[in-house]
């Protein structure tokens, strides 16, 4: 079956489909992650994506649920170079994606797509499989409205509060998409988790007597969370807050600061970052966005940057008790560098 990537820029790919019939648009981001291909996927930071996979072989393990970040694929569709047809574990990518009703194309150049976007930023994307009309597919990309207007945190919070308990600290976690594998880190240390929509009010918030907020990941543009932004900007000071990824945006947003679009972002599970102490780690990193340090107000101290560029990858408000990192410390799949001293850390300060 035939496959067709067209960008807005007029350029298109022609390869192998993957999945089943169908079209679909999103902004075409790149990861750089060797593994944990089913891990990115599923993560529902990546609902309005079309995720392309600069490995040039992914699928060799197969699917395996337990690498789920949530009950399925949240990304809009799945562009490879090669997967593989005899993968460790059934089913294969392409067999899922067949089942699941999902759509991919391989067999692409996924060296010059991303060269592409390294040089002129994120593009909008269309995919058509089973077609090859590349003029098509162009033209469709071209209507596709940009991130910045989806509303997509709706699409991927929970609908109701739930509980997951534990012995010990209470946290209050605002859903905004978040990966299980972030609530698997809290539980690990015993935290007694209250999982809220990404609409709740801050007295319903404090009604759980909480003792402390955290702000998850979530996909699209953090200015989209308005909610959660409020929640923070209500709260902060009369509770700790802790933040991963759309949570350190939406907790700047929050204090007054700004976040700003990326020209490509940093995805995948090799990018360094610098503590303020000196000491690097590598960590997994899933964003497009970013905060803007100028914009930061008095008393947020920047703890971590990018080794590549320089941008703000954590900060912390001592007096207010906030922490938050835009890279993952619950690394899953990813290199486990900073996931004991976040967690350990944050989770021991909680008062
Ligand atoms: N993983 C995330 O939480 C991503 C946050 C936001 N959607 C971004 O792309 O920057």
């Amino acid at each position: 079956m035939k496959a067709v990537l067209g960008l807005e820029d007029g350029t298109f790919v022609v390869g192998s489909g993957v999945g089943v019939e169908g079209i679909c648009s999103g902004e075409l981001v790149f990861s750089t992650q060797m593994t944990g291909y089913m891990e990115a996927l599923t993560d529902p930071s990546y609902a309005g994506q079309i995720l392309m996979f600069t490995y040039p072989l992914i699928g060799n393990y197969g699917v395996d649920h337990q690498n789920f970040e949530s009950s399925g694929v949240r990304a809009r569709a799945l562009v490879a170079r090669e997967i593989s047809r005899t993968p460790t574990t059934k089913p294969s990518v392409a067999e899922y994606f067949e089942e699941n009703g999902l759509l991919g194309i391989s067999d692409v150049d996924t060296r010059n797509l991303t060269i592409k976007t390294r040089t002129v930023g994120t593009l909008r994307a269309s995919l058509i499989v089973g077609s090859d009309d590349g003029d098509e597919a162009v033209r469709c990309a071209r209507a596709a409205p940009p991130l910045s207007d989806l509303d997509l945190i709706a699409s991927v919070s929970c609908r109701e509060p739930y509980r997951i308990s534990g012995p010990g600290k209470r946290i209050a976690v605002i859903d905004l998409g978040v990966k299980r594998q972030i609530l698997a880190s809290l539980r690990q240390r015993d935290a007694d988790i209250l999982v809220f929509p990404h609409t709740a009010a801050p007295d319903e918030v404090m009604a759980a007597e909480p003792d402390a907020l955290f702000i998850t990941n979530g996909p699209g543009d953090p200015r989209k969370a308005v909610d959660a932004i409020r929640c923070v900007r209500e709260l902060a000071g009369a509770v700790p807050v802790i933040g991963i990824c759309m949570g350190i945006q939406v907790v700047a947003l929050a204090l007054g600061g700004e976040t700003y679009k990326m020209k490509f972002g940093h995805r995948g599970t090799n990018q360094p970052v610098r503590y303020r102490d000196g000491s690097i780690a590598i960590t997994t990193q899933n964003h497009g966005f970013a905060v803007d340090e100028e914009t930061l107000p008095e008393g947020c101290v920047v703890s971590y940057r990018n080794v590549n560029d320089g941008t703000v990858e954590g900060f912390e408000v001592p007096d207010l008790n906030i922490t938050c990192v835009q890279f993952h410390p619950e690394a899953h799949g990813g290199p486990r560098d900073t996931e004991m001293h976040f967690f350990d850390r944050v989770y021991r300060g909680i008062p």
